[in-house]
């Protein structure tokens, strides 16, 4: 569910709002403050399981593991260079949040890279981000290959375990496709490190 423009009171007043534009699709939510890299911009309180839909968010690695933001979080656009990551890789469901990837100003758009959450979209589209990486055609994590995944700065500890199960592909159409074997695994999300060493930032998860 998304707030209406005709009753809009804001879920996050002084933090962003959502700039309501003419056309399906086509508004977003702009930061009203400056944040600094790496910071908390906002936990994500009121979030309800929902059925997969264009307006969800995956939470988790199973099929029913999504949930609706209930707030104008539900207006972050996707960008292919995205300044904000929906972090819900902790157990503790009160730790998730949306945190900037980078500093945000004032008036800036804020964008996610929905494949850092979602492994197969309900509602694929062709991206009008214009960044320089634009994949151009946003469908999900399932549709990409493991370098554009880890090109982000983001991407979920279920995602990055799905995309290790599914083999160490090193382009999308060869999904499936059996390359040797992860050297080992991470112990948290199951992400297959190919090089020895503690590479646990390349999963998203915290050394432990
Ligand atoms: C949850 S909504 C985000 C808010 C949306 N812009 C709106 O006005 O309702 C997700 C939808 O927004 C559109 N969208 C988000 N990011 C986009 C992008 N980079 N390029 C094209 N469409 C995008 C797609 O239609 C997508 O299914």
């Amino acid at each position: 569910m998304k707030p209406a423009q005709e009753s809009y009171s804001p879920s996050h007043p002084g933090l962003f709002s959502v700039d309501f534009r003419p056309g399906e699709y086509t508004s977003a939510l702009i930061a009203v403050k400056d944040f600094d890299e790496g910071e908390i911009m906002a936990y994500l309180e009121g979030l309800t399981k929902a059925p997969k839909a264009y307006t969800s968010v995956q939470c988790g690695p199973n099929d029913d593991d999504h949930i609706e933001l209930n707030s104008d979080l539900v207006y972050v656009n996707h960008s292919c260079q995205p300044n904000v990551a929906f972090d819900m890789s902790s157990p503790d469901e009160t730790k998730w949040h949306a945190r900037a990837l980078e500093p945000i100003r004032s008036g800036e758009a804020l964008t996610f890279f929905y494949p850092s959450t979602e492994w197969d979209m309900d509602q694929p589209f062709d991206c009008r981000c214009g960044a320089p990486s634009c994949l151009k055609r946003i469908q999900g994590a399932a549709h990409l290959t493991k370098e554009q995944l880890l090109a982000r700065k983001f991407v979920s500890p279920w995602i990055l375990a799905s995309v290790a199960e599914r083999g160490n592909s090193s382009t999308s159409t060869d999904i499936g496709s059996t390359k040797a074997p992860a050297t080992r695994n991470c112990s948290t999300c199951g992400f297959g490190f190919a090089a020895r060493g503690d590479d646990r930032s390349r999963c998203g998860c915290k050394p432990t």
